[in-house]
């Protein structure tokens, strides 16, 4: 048994810290003057806020809060991209005993709406630049910036009926885009944060020298990924606003001035890269690292990206929102010519992937698909007002049902290598029934992006006039890549896919859509699809 290895952030000081506050802002791991977070919003403009200054601006934020007397517990809406201020604004509600919801400047109205009466937040929190109005009373406004806190409109007084902060306590409550029905919202406690932290942390990913772009969206928990991966770590935090990861010159540019060592982001972050400005990636002479997560990469692209950057180390990084993440994994470099599946290794230390058949046993030999669940002192407290979805997501542990013990169902598929590590398989709702036979989509995707035309492709069901449901697909062509016509690429699937997996539509596009996180939006190419000939 792995005993779990202490990481940088419990050592130095010697104190362990539980709650998000005190686990980032440990003054044992960093120097004070060192840069926590590098902003470059304009060209030849670079700002860097030192951890000391991100301690005091905690400090100023968290007095402005306590003095608005919401009671502990209380949630506040936290609409900001990835900023210094927006990053000490959700330190100070974790040190003031608020619970944060992160959500984009992006988000449409009705969207954020619909979250603050599911939550029904004590405040709503903007930069002072902040757009958003209209937000309906009794729900407190208030904006802060480098100077502070400023209150537009008070939120209602609640004496403290919670004396003593818990560590189960709930510090966020994250989103999700709900790929089915109403989204979720993903409670996440103080206590799973730090075992999630402390798990990354042993991995070593980064140290105090890197510089972490972060290119997801703040509601998006990659983003809390890379804050803990670079505040755990001493390194520094570089913000890429939204806008600009969708510009591969913007984004290198930010990447560039700032000295980036390491980029987090989704697959798609990097496709325009690739096929725009390979030449301007590839003269990133201290980018050192790439972690992505969120969806599988695809591997053509994944070895473009390997040709341009030969000296870093690509980390997979697989996981939930309901657990943060769960494993991080080197992408082998150069990737095999032959590889089919990329490897999301063992879960990080502390946790455990187990995989389930479909009756429930739980299966050990390699080889065999099931589903993963996940063993870990990082799962969600549950989905916030909806007992029925927890139910159905923290289960018994099904290694000893009777202790009371819950695991994670990730509705993710996997298969266990000859050493032990797992193999991503896709998600059981991605295994679609097209005549009557099961058809693991990622298996078209990735036949569809063997094409040396094709860049990336994804493979969607879509319903028959008369019941039952067909095969499309959507492909992005290569760069100056020959693809042939929709006709040629279906030849090309059957070369090796029974009939059955052959798509029988294909369609060409320029770009994949993206949802808010940046993976694949199947709903969108779904919806946009012609109804069936
Ligand atoms: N590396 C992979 N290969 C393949 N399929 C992946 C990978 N990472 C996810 N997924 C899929 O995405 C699902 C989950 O979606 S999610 O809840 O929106 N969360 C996410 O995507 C992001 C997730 N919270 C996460 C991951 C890493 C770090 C942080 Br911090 C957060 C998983 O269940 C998988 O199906």
């Amino acid at each position: 048994m792995s005993q779990q290895q202490p990481t940088p952030a419990d050592t130095a000081g010697g104190v362990r810290h539980d709650f998000l506050h005190d686990f980032l802002l440990d003054p044992a791991r960093h120097s004070p003057g060192a840069p926590a977070v590098i902003e470059s919003p304009q060209a030849g403009h670079t700002a860097v806020t030192t951890y000391a200054e991100l301690t005091a601006l905690v400090g100023e934020y968290a007095a402005g809060l306590h003095a608005l007397g919401i009671e502990p517990g209380a949630r506040v809406i936290l609409e900001a991209d990835t900023t210094a201020p927006a990053i000490a604004m959700l330190l100070a509600c974790s040190r003031a005993g608020l619970t944060f919801v992160p959500v984009s400047p992006e988000t449409p109205y009705r969207r954020l709406e619909s979250i603050a009466e599911t939550v029904r937040p004590a405040l709503h929190l903007q930069e002072l630049t902040g757009q958003r109005t209209d937000v309906r009373p009794p729900v407190g406004t208030a904006r802060f910036g480098p100077d502070g806190l400023t209150v537009d409109r008070a939120p209602v007084r609640r004496p403290p009926r919670r004396g003593t902060p818990c560590v189960t306590d709930p510090a966020y409550i994250i989103f999700t885009s709900g790929t089915t029905g109403r989204p979720k919202g993903v409670v996440m406690s103080h206590r799973a944060v730090v075992a999630f932290y402390r798990g990354m942390l042993a991995h070593r990913i980064a140290g105090p020298e890197d510089r972490i772009a972060s290119t997801s969206p703040l509601q998006f928990d990659f983003s809390l990924l890379n804050i803990g991966l670079a505040l755990g770590s001493g390194a520094s935090v570089v913000p890429v606003p939204p806008p600009l990861v969708r510009w591969p010159r913007h984004l290198l540019r930010v990447l560039r001035e700032t000295g980036a060592t390491q980029v987090n982001g989704v697959p798609s972050i990097w496709r325009q890269v690739l096929r725009h400005e390979p030449r301007r990636l590839a003269a990133l002479d201290r980018l050192r690292g790439v972690l992505f997560c969120g969806e599988e990469f695809p591997l053509p692209e994944l070895r473009r990206l390997q040709e341009l950057l030969p000296a870093a180390r690509i980390v997979n990084c697989y996981g939930a929102t309901e657990s943060m993440a769960c494993s991080f994994e080197d992408v082998p470099s150069p990737l095999p010519e032959s590889i089919e599946r990329l490897s999301i290794g063992t879960a990080h230390p502390g946790a455990e992937m187990l995989l389930v058949d479909g009756t429930g046993a739980v299966i050990d030999a390699p080889g065999v698909v099931g589903e993963i669940h996940l063993r870990s002192p990082a799962l969600f407290s549950g989905y916030w007002d909806d007992r029925e979805a927890t139910r159905a997501t923290l289960v018994p542990d099904p290694l000893c049902p009777q202790s009371g013990q819950y695991v994670l169902r990730t509705g993710d598929l996997a298969l266990r290598g000859p050493d032990g590590e797992f193999y991503f398989a896709g998600r059981i709702d991605s295994q679609v029934q097209i005549n009557g036979n099961r058809v693991e989509l990622a298996e078209v995707e990735r036949r569809l992006t063997e094409h040396p035309g094709a860049t990336a492709a994804t493979a969607i069901p879509l319903p028959l006039p008369g019941g039952g449901q067909r095969l499309a697909a959507f492909v992005v062509p290569a760069a100056g890549g020959d693809l042939g016509d929709a006709g040629a690429l279906r030849e090309f699937c059957a070369q090796t896919l029974p009939p059955y997996m052959v798509p029988q539509e294909i369609r060409l596009l320029d770009r994949l859509p993206t949802t808010a996180n940046g993976k694949v939006d199947r709903a969108a190419l779904a919806a946009g699809a012609e109804p069936a000939a």
